[in-house]
């Protein structure tokens, strides 16, 4: 079969183990059922294309076992490759065009479906003895989470055997595959193209683009950004020149909720100006008191100078189930989580654990996490079965960034800092902040303005003015507290020690001073005195 011989041709080990691989499960697959109990999911896609071709080769590789224990040798004909697909008004013509030129050409027995999946599938069941279906779904898709090679069908839907050859296979591989074994694929590919949904939710990947001003750099940038749909004048370099895969899917605009944007971050409240973050610091040792927590402390204080309201600050065990339900809450109600401590190969170092869970996916093993991790730990470090290499599927996406030994892991909105010192943090945080500048991950603004004022006035003296000042200034926040004696007299030019600290926080400088002022003149002259920045 040329398939085989092409892939062997090719010299690449890795290629050669993949498909021997895949082909493992399709030859699997095709002695569990019989021919006409098994149909191949066809799209026309980059990935249903590399299946379709494994599938060619499964299938010679079958029929050939079945010549030979055949006692009616001559009998026995080519089973073509029972193909269903599903028809949409919303895919591209050349898709269209495609598929239909492709079944063609293979002779695939294909059934054009023009249903949605779940109905199309109903239907499609009803008349025929379908037990299982060939997909070309790979880790990293967004459907993909859960999924093992053999995969039951979702509850919900008709009972039958999702069967994934290429499930492990990277964006890399794909290519490889396809170039390797010289075989067609949609022209779309060639136009910059690396994932193609409908006409709606797709536009070539601008890491690819080559505009008509700049055609050195390219490919350099992590940018999943939703771009508008490419201007006449850009060009885009073919999809197998992506060089990292990750950014698979950044031509695919995403879906925008009501109040959450791009990567599942928040857009800033109208009128409101704010942004609201939680911070987890992980580790038993901080719950104990052996340690105190600088991190969260530092975090804090970091949201706050690019203009983001912390609403949540915890320290959790090291105990999955703790971390999972504080994230699971947190991604929930904050634009951004902010995650450190707890990643390491060590067993107590659970927190990605904690995050898979949280999202209901797994952990598996990401090749590309292993080599970031390969330069900074050093020659001890095992690669993929660490693992440490593993990362939630389907939902992680690694930030490089500017002179960090280690990448960033985003799950949606949560941000996973590697750390684990306070020094690592706070380098990893200033990249990630101009990363975010570049890319918009987040929100970056101008900071609070803070002023606090020290008063030996007591608590009751200070209540009455300061609920009427309160409400003349909604868009500043009133704070009072008393630190300790110690930590007061330690800070420079800190007065009246014991008394109360006022602190007054608000976006507009202008205000914030208003504010001050007004406090000053509710109460006789020198009662309260203003504290250096702290
Ligand atoms: C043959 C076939 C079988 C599918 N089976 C399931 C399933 O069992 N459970 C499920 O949730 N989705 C199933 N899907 C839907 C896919 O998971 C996914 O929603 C679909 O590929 C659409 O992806 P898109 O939204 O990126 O276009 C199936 C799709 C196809 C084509
Ligand atoms: N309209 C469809 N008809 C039949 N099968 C489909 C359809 N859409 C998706 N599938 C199945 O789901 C698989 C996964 O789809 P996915 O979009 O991730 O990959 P692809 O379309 O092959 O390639 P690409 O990621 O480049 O779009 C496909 O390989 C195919 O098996
Ligand atoms: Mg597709």
């Amino acid at each position: 079969m040329e398939i085989c011989r092409e892939v062997l041709d090719s010299g690449d080990k890795r290629l050669q183990a993949k498909f021997k691989h895949a082909l493992n499960v399709i030859d699997r697959t095709l002695a569990l059922y019989k021919f006409e109990e098994v149909a191949f999911s066809f799209n026309g896609g980059k990935d249903s294309t590399v299946l379709l071709h494994l599938l060619r080769a499964g299938y010679a590789v079958a029929e050939e076992r079945l010549v030979v224990s055949s006692v009616e040798v001559k009998a026995a004909k080519p089973h073509p490759i029972r193909t269903i697909y599903f028809e949409s008004s919303y895919a591209f013509p050349e898709i269209d065009l495609f598929t239909l030129e492709t079944a063609k050409l293979y002779n695939l027995e294909m059934e054009i479906i023009r249903l949605d999946f779940k109905t199309g599938i109903e239907a499609l069941l009803r008349e025929k003895p379908i037990k299982a279906i060939f997909l070309g779904t790979r880790i990293g898709d967004p459907n993909a989470a859960g999924q093992e090679e053999f995969a039951p069908s979702s509850a919900g839907w008709p009972p039958f055997m999702r069967v994934n050859p290429i499930l492990n296979w990277s964006y890399r591989d794909v290519w490889a595959f396809l170039l390797a074994c010289k075989v067609p694929y949609c022209k779309l590919y060639d136009q910059g193209y690396t994932s193609i949904g409908s006409i709606h939710d797709t536009v070539p990947n601008c890491a690819l683009c080559v505009s008509s001003d700049d055609t050195s750099t390219l490919d350099t940038s992590l940018d999943g950004e939703l771009e508008e749909p490419a201007q006449s004048k850009d060009k885009y370099r073919p999809a197998y020149l992506l060089r990292d895969g990750r950014l698979e899917r950044a031509g695919r605009l995403k879906k925008v909720s009501k109040s959450k944007s791009e990567n599942g971050i928040a857009s800033e409240l109208p009128g409101q100006n704010l942004f609201a973050a939680s911070i987890m610091v992980v580790g038993d040792e901080i719950l104990r008191g052996e340690v105190e927590d600088q991190v969260g402390k530092y975090l804090s204080k970091a949201l706050y100078s690019i203009g983001w309201a912390v609403t949540r600050c915890t320290v959790l065990p090291n105990d999955i189930d703790s971390i999972s339900e504080e994230v699971e809450q947190r991604a929930r109600v904050s634009d951004i989580v902010l995650i450190t401590g707890g990643v390491g190969p060590i067993h107590s170092d659970v927190t990605l654990a904690g995050v898979a869970k949280a999202f209901g996916v797994r952990l598996a093993s990401d090749e590309e996490f292993a080599e970031d991790l390969r330069q900074p730990l050093g020659p001890n470090f095992s690669g993929d079965q660490n693992k440490m290499a593993k990362l939630p599927e389907g939902i992680t996406e690694l930030l490089h960034l500017q002179d960090c030994s280690v990448p960033v892991i985003k799950c949606r909105n949560v941000f996973v800092l590697l750390g684990p010192t306070v020094e690592e943090v706070a380098e990893q945080w200033k990249s990630l902040v101009e990363l975010s500048k570049e890319r918009k991950l987040f929100h970056v603004s101008q900071g609070f303005t803070c002023v606090r004022l020290c008063t030996s006035l007591p608590d009751v003296e200070i209540a009455g003015p300061l609920s009427e000042i309160d409400l003349d200034f909604p868009d500043v926040t009133f704070g009072c507290y008393r630190e300790s004696l110690q930590s007061q007299l330690v800070k420079k030019g800190a007065q009246s020690p014991g008394g109360l600290i006022l602190s007054l926080v608000g976006k507009n400088g202008r205000r914030v001073a208003c504010a001050a002022r007004a406090l000053h003149a509710a109460f006789a002259p020198g009662s309260l005195s203003e504290l250096p920045e702290g």
